[in-house]
């Protein structure tokens, strides 16, 4: 059998990230940068006002309270080219800029709000409530590096530099093929030993929460002719091909059947529990990865999390490696077969306690949904005592 990182090992090795694509800033949520971004201008450009008051010069207000004329407004976006003189002030707006001559700005609370005179109760230090030129950024600094995941600060800032367009590794689109004669739509009624299909539904999910954008391209029987047909229309619009079920040892099993004569897909025993047997490869002229996962669903969600998960993040150029773990304290013993790294599904609490759900049968769909995190017991180890710190992946 082989181990879990020699598996997630030649997963790594194989899956490239896609390639960059100049798009809209509309589409880049989720995508990550493929270049570095640099400010053409200073942020903010200009001197403004940081609140809503009187532009005025420091010394003129000293020995507050003071009366000064007004001589004008200044509103937010006011090109004009102002001044203001000694012994007077401008009433001017947050982000309004400054005027030249003021050397402060005297919030509106500290004043009696007069539009021909003004009245100021208190002084202010030069600068006060002036935001400066280049504050922020200064003309030529980089804002993002390239390989920056695009989130909504980050789109932000693009927008706040003045970027329209980007360049950026795309979402990979990854088709999710579910294969079994058993399987019915959800929606529609049950025939006798048929099940409702769920994987897909956890996947695209999965995919999704994983940075992806995954499609379910339906049910395929147990035959390997419809399941490469169905392989073959669904080539065209991804990056990756997840199937699930057909693996196995069973007399029908077409995706073992349908890839493996390929030579380009392998098929394997993985020392884990669940999801021992997996497959992949890459099929077609693009050499599209497949990973061809086990049809029990939680088997099917494990070997996402495990080894989907990371080949995704390296298509879309972040680090990847293996699924993250945290450490916890076992609330209760735990068992595990010798030779296989167990991942149970457990509730990890907010004290960092985790606790083993009652039911860790791989077809177990709804203990899976009960858990939050899945505990990782290593190989060597066959059982865990109470109170153990123990490695975690939160699910
Ligand atoms: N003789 C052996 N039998 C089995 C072995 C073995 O080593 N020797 N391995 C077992 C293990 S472990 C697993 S895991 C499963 C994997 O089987 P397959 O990947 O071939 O999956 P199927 O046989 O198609 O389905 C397994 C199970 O999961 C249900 N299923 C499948 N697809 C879906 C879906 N989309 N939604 C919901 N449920 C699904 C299916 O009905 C079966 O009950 O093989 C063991 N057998
Ligand atoms: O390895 Mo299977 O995934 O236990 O049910």
């Amino acid at each position: 059998m082989r181990s879990v990182d020699e598996h997630l090992a030649d997963i790594l090795l194989t899956v490239r990230s896609l390639a960059p694509l100049e798009i809209e800033l509309e589409g880049a949520l989720g995508t990550t940068l493929a270049e570095e971004v640099a400010s053409p201008v200073s942020l903010p450009p200009f001197d403004n006002s940081a609140m809503d008051g009187y532009a005025v010069r420091a010394e003129d207000v000293a020995a507050a309270p003071v009366t000064l004329p007004v001589t004008g407004d200044i509103a937010a976006g006011d090109g004009r080219p102002l001044v203001v003189g000694p012994g007077t002030a401008m009433r001017i707006m947050t982000g309004a800029p400054m005027p030249e001559g003021a050397d402060a700005v005297i919030p509106v609370e500290w004043t009696d709000g007069g539009t021909a005179r003004v009245t100021i109760e208190r002084a202010a230090p030069v600068g006060n409530a002036i935001r400066g030129a280049g504050e922020d950024v200064r003309a030529g600094d980089v804002v993002l590096p390239a390989g920056t995941l695009i989130g909504p600060a980050q789109l932000g800032v693009l927008a706040g530099v003045g970027r329209r367009r980007v360049l950026v590794r795309p979402r990979p689109r990854v088709v999710v093929i579910s294969t079994g004669a058993e399987l019915a739509e959800p929606g529609t009624p049950l025939a006798p030993g048929q099940i409702w299909e769920s994987n897909s539904y956890t996947l695209v999910a999965a995919v999704r929460e994983a940075g992806g954008d995954g499609y379910r391209a339906g049910i395929v029987a147990d035959d390997a002719a419809s399941f490469l047909d169905q392989l073959d229309a669904q080539l065209l619009r991804a990056d990756a091909v997840i199937t699930s079920g057909g693996v196995s040892m069973g007399a029908y099993e077409p995706v073992k059947e349908a890839l493996g004569p390929l030579g380009t897909v392998r098929f394997d025993r993985v020392a884990m529990q669940p999801g021992m047997p997996q497959g992949f490869g890459v099929v077609g002229e693009d050499h599209i990865p497949v990973f061809a996962l086990p049809g029990n669903p939680v088997s099917s969600f494990v070997s996402f999390m495990l080894f989907v998960r990371p080949a995704l993040r390296k298509m879309q150029g972040l680090p990847a490696g293996p699924t993250p773990t945290v450490r916890a304290v076992t609330a209760s013993p735990l068992r595990s077969p010798r030779g296989k790294r167990s991942y149970l599904r457990a509730v990890l609490a907010a004290d960092g306690s985790v606790t083993p759900v009652t039911r860790q049968g791989s077809h177990q769909l709804a203990a899976l949904a009960s858990a939050n995190a899945l505990v990782v017991v290593p190989e060597d180890v066959t059982e865990v005592p109470e109170g153990a710190t123990v490695e975690v992946i939160p699910l």
